[in-house]
């Protein structure tokens, strides 16, 4: 069996069509249709808990509890465990999970589990040509451009204007890495990787590959997983901090298209909303960074630099995203492991990639470099905080703009930790997480989606093609306004 989503070929339609016609209905009630319990599982009660968006976390579970090496199939599915209390070859005489091809097989022949972990990225072009239709992926997804309800018609047209006049630009950066965004490529080591954990860990699982804006889509995924009869999914976004536009984003669209499937509606699922403050996750980039400091001939007076992706204001203060608090919990957590190791350099945070003339979190990367070098700061290590792969965020942006811009500020000795990729404490701590999350699996409720065909309403149709074409008037109209957007991009 593939590992991934890479290579199954389905949906092989223009991609543009298929992101964007999600319906952005709040996080909170979305959420609420995930902690539903349906199906014969019913042991997830206490499993996960709401923060503040009605979010439900997934705390280590300790359910599925480790010896030797083996999972032990307690809890795994309440009314099932009753009724093979044995079903192991182990001498220890508790129920144990085997692993048979491709499933979890109990030796008692009473329940065959297959285990799918689905993981969830945002893609990027594989080549220049690929751009534009990439970033019009990007941009019609309304959990990247929030546009209010009202204005929701615009949202196509709009990604269509502003990918086409942010792809010069993007594709600069693209092809100065190479031509094209090494994200799929990573991401498929990572599946690879994660599965061989688990076989490890003697928990087979089909690890698929989603992406949210270029291949493998999530579609391509959700249909491989369809088709291998999985019966039990761990979904897991590669982002460590939760965000509406990114973890929030894949997981909504997910959410619509289970809920219009009866086999999907009613399999146990188990998603991994953020897992920042994840000991194994804190401790591998806590060793990341103090690797990268001993390259430095004073490493204690090196000033760690963590970088974010940042957000636009409105996320966290009017949506409730609460990206920018995990983000500085989780450097807290790693600045507090880092300080258990006996380093105690000082770290700043900073948040980059901002797009558009809207407000982004602050402070900005590119400010805050300037800062430093105008303060004397001589020796800085860049810590890219909010992925786990190399991209163009990182082989771009950080190592040449951001490193260019801090050299110039009178930074003299710069440093970059690199991504945690394939990083093994990393891929056995994302295994743990996985295996800790099988047991509260639960059914997405079939319920309908918020908008249905029963809220169109032919008056507000028409209103809405009609201001759309006096906005599409205008701004053929004044090619100043659109070059003034260009500039903003
Ligand atoms: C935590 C990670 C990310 C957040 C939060 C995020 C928000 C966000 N991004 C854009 C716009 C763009 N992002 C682009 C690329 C990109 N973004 C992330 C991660 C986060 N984005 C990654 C991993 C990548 C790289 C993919 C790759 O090709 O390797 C791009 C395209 C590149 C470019 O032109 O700069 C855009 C545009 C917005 C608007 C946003 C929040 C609203
Ligand atoms: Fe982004």
């Amino acid at each position: 069996m593939n590992a991934t989503a890479a290579g199954h070929g389905v949906l092989a339609a223009s991609r543009t069509r298929i992101s964007s016609h999600r319906s952005l209905a709040s996080s909170r009630n979305q959420t609420r249709s995930f902690v539903a319990t349906v199906g014969c599982c019913g042991s997830g009660e206490g499993s996960g808990h709401h923060d503040e968006l009605g979010h439900v976390k997934m705390e280590p579970l300790n359910l599925a509890r480790r010896n030797n090496g083996i999972v032990k199939g307690i809890g795994l599915c309440g009314s099932l465990q009753k009724r093979m209390p044995v079903c192991s070859a182990s001498s220890a005489g508790a129920a144990v999970w085997t692993v048979g091809d491709d499933a979890f097989d109990c030796a008692a022949g009473v329940a065959e589990e297959k285990v799918g972990v689905l993981l969830l990225n945002l893609g990027g072009p594989e080549t220049l040509h690929d751009v534009q239709p990439f970033l019009f992926n990007l941009f019609a997804d309304p959990d990247i451009i929030r546009l209010p309800r009202l204005f929701r018609f615009l949202q196509r047209p709009l990604a269509q204007l502003i990918s086409v006049l942010r792809a010069p630009k993007s594709k600069e950066g693209y092809a100065s890495i190479g031509g094209g965004s090494p994200l799929r490529k990573i991401t498929d080591e990572q599946a690879n990787a994660l599965k061989m954990a688990m076989k490890a860990r003697r928990v087979l699982a089909n690890v698929y590959v989603g992406m949210r804006y270029w291949y493998p889509f999530t579609e391509e995924a959700v249909e491989q997983i369809k088709k291998d009869r999985i019966t039990r999914l761990v979904v897991l976004p590669l982002y460590p901090q939760y965000s509406i536009s990114t973890s929030g984003s894949s997981i909504r669209l997910l959410q619509n298209i289970f809920r219009k499937d009866s086999y999907l509606s009613r399999l146990p699922v188990s998603i991994i909303r953020s897992w920042y403050q994840r000991e194994g996750y804190i401790k591998s980039m806590a060793s990341l960074i103090e690797e990268e400091l001993r390259k430095f001939s004073v490493p204690e007076q090196v000033m760690i630099f963590f970088s974010a992706h940042g957000v636009p204001v409105s996320y966290v203060e009017d949506a409730g995203d609460p990206y920018k608090d995990q983000m500085e919990e989780c450097i807290s957590l790693i600045m507090q492991e880092l300080k258990v190791r006996g380093i105690n350099n000082e770290h700043t945070l900073a948040y980059q990639s901002r797009v558009g003339p809207v407000q982004w979190l602050k402070p900005y990367t590119d400010e805050v470099l300037v800062e430093l070098g105008q303060r004397g700061v001589k020796s800085l290590l860049a810590v890219p905080i909010s992925f786990v792969s190399e991209h163009i965020e990182t082989l771009e942006e950080i190592d040449m703009e951001y490193k260019h811009l801090a050299l110039e500020s009178g930074i003299e000795n710069w440093g970059r930790v690199p991504a945690l990729g394939c990083t093994s404490s990393f891929i056995s701590d994302l295994a743990d997480a996985v295996i800790e999350a099988l047991p509260s699996a639960t059914a997405i409720s079939s319920e309908k989606s918020k908008s249905t065909e029963a809220d169109y309403d032919p008056f507000r149709y028409v209103v809405k093609l009609l201001f759309g074409s006096v906005l599409a008037f205008f701004l053929l109209l004044f090619p100043r306004l659109v070059s003034t957007l260009k500039n903003y991009l």
